[in-house]
C-alpha cells in the first residue's frame, strides 16, 4: 500500500509529518499525522504511541495543540494521530457533532447506513499498524495507545481487545461506560443496533471485568470538565478496575476542563509514562 506524504516540518530534531493513504478497512482515503524523532529519521526502530482523538477532531487537533513534540523527541517516541472516522461525500453522515463523520467511536459498525465505511476498529487495530510497520521504523513489540474523550474510549477498548498489539494504555477524560451515557447510547445504538449485549464488547467497564489488562493504566480527568457527570464518570471505571484487580491511577486534575488546554498540560507526562513501560 502506498503512503502519500502530504506535509513535513522539522521539529525538535525530528519531523512532524502528515500522510494520506487509501484504506481497505474504511474504503475511503484516510489521513494521519506522524511525529518521527531523530532516532526514527536515522532508521532506528522506535517505540510508538497512537493517540486517538475525540468527537469533531481530525489528526490536526492534537498535532497542532497537543504540544507533545518536544517530549516525543526526548523519549525517542514516534507519535501517530489518526482521523476519527471515514470521511467523504459517499460516506454516511449526521448533522449532529456526535454521530457520523468525526464520530466513528473506534468500532466496526454493523448497521445501515454506517456499516460499509465505519470500520474504525479494523482500521486502528489491523490496517494502520500493519501499514506503519511496513513503512516507518516502528518497534513492533513497543506500541502503546492513548486518547481523549471518545478517543480515550477507543484507546481503552482497543487495548483490552488487542493486548498483543497495544502493550500500554492511558487516557484523557475518556468515555468509560458508553452503554450508560448519552454520547455512547446514541452512537452504539446507531452503529451496532439496539441489542445491548453487543455493546459490552465496546465498553471499557465491561471489558476490564471480562478481559482484564496486562499492565497498569493511567487516566487524567479534569475536575471542571463540563462532561464529567453526564458523559464520563471515570469512577465507574475505577470501580471496575478494582473488581478486576487492574492497577489504575486516576488523577483528578483540579480546575481543568475538557479542552486541549487540559490535554496539552498532561500529554508530556503520558508520553514519558508510555516510553518508560515500552522500553523497560
Ligand atoms: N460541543 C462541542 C463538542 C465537541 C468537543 O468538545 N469535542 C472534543 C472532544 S469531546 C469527546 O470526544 C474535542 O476534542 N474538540 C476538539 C478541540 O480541538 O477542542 C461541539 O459542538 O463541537
Amino acid at each position: 500500500m502506498t503512503l502519500d506524504l502530504i506535509s513535513s516540518a522539522r521539529a525538535f530534531g525530528g519531523e512532524q509529518r502528515v500522510y494520506r493513504h487509501a484504506s481497505s478497512a474504511t474504503g475511503t482515503p484516510m489521513e494521519f499525522s506522524a511525529f518521527l524523532p531523530g532516532q526514527a529519521l536515522r532508521g532506528e526502530a522506535c517505540p510508538t504511541l497512537v493517540y486517538l482523538s475525540g468527537l469533531t477532531c481530525t489528526w490536526e487537533n492534537v498535532t497542532t495543540k497537543g504540544g507533545y513534540q518536544r517530549m516525543a523527541a526526548d523519549c525517542g517516541l514516534i507519535v501517530i494521530a489518526p482521523d476519527t472516522s471515514p470521511r467523504g461525500e459517499g460516506v454516511a453522515d449526521d448533522a449532529a457533532y456526535d454521530l457520523g463523520q468525526g464520530a466513528g467511536f473506534y468500532l466496526d459498525a454493523t448497521e445501515k447506513p454506517w456499516a460499509p465505511h465505519f470500520r474504525m476498529e479494523s482500521y486502528i487495530a489491523e490496517e494502520l499498524p500493519s501499514l506503519l510497520l511496513d513503512t516507518l521504523p516502528v518497534w513492533d513489540t513497543a506500541i502503546g495507545i492513548t486518547g481523549h474523550s471518545m478517543g480515550g474510549h477507543g484507546a481503552l477498548t482497543l487495548a483490552m481487545k488487542h493486548p498483543e498489539l497495544f502493550r500500554t494504555v492511558s487516557a484523557f477524560a475518556p468515555i468509560v461506560n458508553p452503554s450508560t451515557c448519552p454520547w455512547g447510547e446514541k452512537a452504539l445504538s446507531a452503529y451496532l443496533g439496539t441489542d445491548r449485549a453487543a455493546w459490552r464488547h465496546h465498553d471499557a467497564c465491561a471489558l476490564v471485568e471480562s478481559r482484564g489488562w496486562q499492565g497498569d493504566i493511567l487516566i487524567d480527568q479534569g475536575s471542571a470538565d463540563g462532561f464529567l457527570d453526564e458523559q464520563l464518570r471515570p469512577w465507574a471505571f475505577d470501580e471496575a478496575c478494582r473488581k478486576a484487580g487492574v492497577p489504575l491511577t486516576l488523577r483528578m486534575q483540579g480546575g481543568y476542563d475538557h479542552s486541549y488546554y487540559f490535554v496539552s498540560t498532561f500529554l508530556a507526562d503520558h508520553l514519558e509514562w508510555h516510553a518508560e513501560r515500552l522500553t523497560g
